[in-house]
């Protein structure tokens, strides 16, 4: 951890601590994808420094695997979480609802010896589907804890219904045992569904892809960005991601062990912009114990909103030092 960062963390933790604490926060900058079925990708995931691994029944999986993918994750999942040098998200992603395979997955991984951190649920269309997964978990009454859910919107019904998808998460969360953690948005399957073509500034999704991030940070939710399939064009990524957390991504999926630290990276702030939000934090408070509410810093106006945005910034550094030691 550099000093400016540590020299942060010292001043502001106390200031953000109560905050943090209440939700539990967990880092998910990078979540990658193992293919479910392949002992060799996983064993190598387990030596990655990444925030957020999902060990995939889904789309990574081919439709003759599928079994096996299960009954492979159920054996990792029984020999327990690895130990790494810091916490790190433990997941697995299964089948969506629709596709008849879900509950299949389910009765295998939620009767492992230890349960994922947080299950993955691919392609939800609506709140039927929602509840429907829900009571399914009901049925494992040994889940004493909640587990995370990480809810993908990735068609055009689960764009247009996101805000009752969000909002029936939230209400059934409340007496149930599953607590929804993050959106993310599956640009791939969704481009796929509206029958668009894809291009590099990803403009034919743009509609949907700030849609997810309101909608997320609407509901407390962090937002996971679409993933670079180009996995060998790490500029690319490099530009993308960036793209992403400017956007208000809080994270975004990774499909190869190459893009974990190049995507962790990118999700950030650099010490630059580090140093902007602590001297507008100092210089907002000095002003408004004079009075002011509005300021010229640096030659910019500067008011209530933007040092929220500052104060977001020092707020993420904070929880990122805290669980990754960076
Ligand atoms: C792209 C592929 C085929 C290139 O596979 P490769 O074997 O040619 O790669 P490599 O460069 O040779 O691999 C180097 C090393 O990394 C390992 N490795 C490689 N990948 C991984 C991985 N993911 N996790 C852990 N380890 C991995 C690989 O085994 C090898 O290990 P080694 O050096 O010890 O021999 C391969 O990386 C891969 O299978 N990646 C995962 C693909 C996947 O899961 N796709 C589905 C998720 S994306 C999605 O679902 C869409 C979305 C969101 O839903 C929507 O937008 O709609
Ligand atoms: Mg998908």
């Amino acid at each position: 951890m550099s000093v400016l960062l540590k020299k942060i963390k010292i001043n502001i933790y106390s200031q953000f601590k109560r905050n943090l604490s209440n939700n539990q926060y967990k880092i998910r900058r990078a979540l990658l994808y193992v293919p479910g079925d392949d002992p060799k990708k996983i064993n190598k995931a387990y030596k990655l420094d990444v925030d957020c691994i999902a060990l995939d029944c889904e789309d990574g999986v081919a439709a003759n695997r599928k079994e096996q993918a299960r009954n492979t994750i159920f054996e990792f999942l029984n020999n327990g979480k690895p130990k790494k040098s810091r916490e790190f998200d433990w997941g697995v992603r299964i089948n969506s609802v629709k596709s008849e395979l879900c509950q299949n997955d389910l009765d295998v991984i939620l009767t492992a010896q230890n349960l994922p951190d947080t299950i993955s649920l691919p392609k939800v269309n609506d709140t039927e589907e929602l509840k429907w997964f829900s009571s399914q978990l009901e049925r494992f009454t040994a889940l004493k804890t909640k587990i995370s859910v990480i809810l993908f919107i990735e068609t055009a019904q689960g764009i247009m219904n996101l805000k009752e998808i969000c909002t029936t998460a939230k209400k059934l969360s409340e007496n149930r045992n599953f607590e929804p953690v993050a959106l993310v948005f599956g640009g791939d399957d969704y481009l796929a569904d509206i029958g668009a073509r894809k291009t590099d500034q990803l403009t034919e999704v743009l509609y949907a892809r700030q849609k997810l991030v309101m909608m997320a940070k609407a509901f407390q939710l962090q937002a996971i960005d679409v993933v670079y399939i180009q996995y060998k064009d790490l500029d690319g990524l490099k530009q993308q991601s960036i793209e992403g957390a400017n956007m208000g991504y809080t994270g975004k999926q990774v499909i190869h062990p190459d893009q974990v630290p190049v995507v962790q990276e990118a999700f950030l702030p650099s010490e630059k912009q580090i140093k902007w939000a602590k001297d507008l934090i100092e210089a907002y408070h000095k002003y408004a114990a004079s009075g002011k509410g509005a300021f010229n810093f640096n030659g910019i106006m500067v008011d209530s909103p933007t040092l929220k945005q500052a104060e977001n910034l020092i707020k993420f550094v904070e929880v990122v030092g805290k669980d990754t030691n960076q």
